[in-house]
Parts: C-alpha cells; sequence; structure tokens
C-alpha cells in the first residue's frame, strides 16, 4: 500500500523514543519530521537514526531566519545529510529564501509563512493586522518568487495559496487535528481529510500520532481514513 502523506513531527525529547516512533509509523506514512527539539539535542546523527532501515524520506524542519549569508552557511551544512525538505521562515526574505534554495540544490526549500499558532490577534501584535489569509498569501508569493518550491501554511488556508501559487507548488499543513483530538497549543487548524481535500500535499501531524498510546496503529488508522476519503 502507498504511505499516506502525512510527515509524523518526530518531537520526542530523546534519540530512542523518536527512533521507535519513526520505526512504526513508516509503514503507513510517507515522510517523518525532526525538528528543534531532537536536532539542537543530538544534531546530524539524528538524520540517519530516524531514517532507520526503511529509508523513510526526512523533513528537516529547522525553520532557519537570519541573514542570507548565515542561512546559506547552514543550508550547505544540513544539505550533506540530504533531507528531502528543509524549512527557512519566508518572514526572513526574499534573498534569504533565494540564499537557502542555492545552497542545498537537492533538498526542496519549504517557506513557513504564518505559524499555526498564531491567532489574528497574535499577528496584530506582531504588526501584521489583518486576516492571516492576507499575510500567508503573501508570503506565499514571493516564496515562490525567490525560489522556494514548498510552502508551510494551516489548512484553513491552504486553498488560497493554492489559487495563488498554482499546482507545481508543494504545499505542507501542520495545523492537522483528526475529529475530536485536542488542539493543545494549535489555533488555524482543521481535520486531515479537510487538509487533503482543499489541497494540501503533505500533512503535518505529531502528538496525535506521537501522544497516542499506539502510534503505529494511529498512523495506520489515519492514512486509512485519508485512503477512504480520497
Ligand atoms: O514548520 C512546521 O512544521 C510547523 C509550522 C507551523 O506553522 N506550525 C507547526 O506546528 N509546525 C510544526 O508542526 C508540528 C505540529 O505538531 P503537532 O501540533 O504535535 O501536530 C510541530 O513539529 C511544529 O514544529
Amino acid at each position: 500500500m502507498t504511505p499516506a502523506p502525512i510527515a509524523v513531527a518526530l518531537d520526542a525529547p530523546d534519540l530512542e523514543t523518536a527512533a521507535r516512533w519513526a520505526a512504526v509509523v513508516t509503514p503507513h506514512v510517507s515522510t517523518v519530521k525532526v525538528g528543534l527539539e531532537l536536532y539542537l539535542r543530538y544534531g546530524p546523527d539524528v538524520i540517519a537514526s530516524v531514517r532507520g532501515a526503511s529509508g523513510v524520506q526526512v523533513f528537516l524542519d529547522l525553520k532557519l531566519h537570519d541573514i542570507p549569508n548565515t542561512v546559506a552557511g547552514a543550508a550547505r551544512a544540513v544539505a550533506r545529510l540530504r533531507p528531502a525538505i528543509l524549512t527557512v521562515h519566508a518572514a526572513g526574505g526574499s534573498a534569504m529564501i533565494r540564499a537557502a534554495v542555492e545552497a542545498a540544490p537537492h533538498t526542496k526549500i519549504a517557506a513557513v509563512t504564518i505559524l499555526t499558532s498564531l491567532t489574528e490577534a497574535d499577528l496584530g501584535e506582531i504588526g501584521l493586522a489583518g486576516p492571516a489569509d492576507d499575510a500567508v498569501r503573501r508570503l506565499a508569493a514571493l516564496s515562490v518568487e525567490a525560489g522556494a518550491t514548498a510552502l508551510v501554511c494551516s489548512p484553513n488556508e491552504v486553498s488560497a495559496v493554492r489559487a495563488e501559487v498554482g499546482k507545481e507548488i508543494t504545499l505542507i499543513t501542520p495545523g492537522v487535528r483528526p475529529t475530536g483530538a485536542a488542539t493543545q497549543d494549535q489555533v488555524r487548524v482543521a481535520t486531515p481529510e479537510q487538509a487533503l481535500a482543499d489541497g494540501a500535499d503533505l500533512l503535518v501531524i505529531g502528538r496525535p500520532i506521537t501522544g497516542s498510546p499506539d502510534p503505529g496503529a494511529t498512523a495506520a488508522a489515519i492514512a486509512a481514513s485519508l485512503r477512504r476519503a480520497g
């Protein structure tokens, strides 16, 4: 069976737990995501540990955000690990995004638009007053113009972003919660079925899978539900 278009966020406090989650979910999902918690604790070795024998696609979510020269150096430093996807913050601007794209030519650079944990009030506080949709579409357009081939946005904006950037760009949506699951610190959320129906290519799902009593079975159940919906 083809693995579901899900990136399981391996936000674990230790490498053993992350490698165990990766091993049990990889028959069911296309991708595992390594984020700041794991990478800052264990560094590059973490990639091989979670990739394991399955060779599952690894998404390295470092959300780089600095001046272009520094981001280029950081992207070059991790490009040798051959992650399938690497994140940068779109708010770093065009030159920064372009620097990442040029420094890691074999990795898909995904620009994070507006974090899924932010409300409209939060956006006002950081000087981006207005609907999240507007800021997300603006950042999506500039990121693609700068060479990003993937974008991260919430499922609530994914159809507007798809209309803005066309079908060649990979749209990645965190903020995904199966019906009835706790939203925790996520604000702009939707179900996996809705996110996919609205045009997402890859759903990032962490705690609803990794916090469940049986992460392998939960990943399999969500994957099956997506197949039924599709
Ligand atoms: O870039 C990301 O992956 C990301 C962007 C964003 O706007 N929101 C967001 O939640 N994420 C990541 O997606 C994952 C979501 O995890 P859960 O909330 O546990 O499903 C975390 O690893 C976040 O770091």
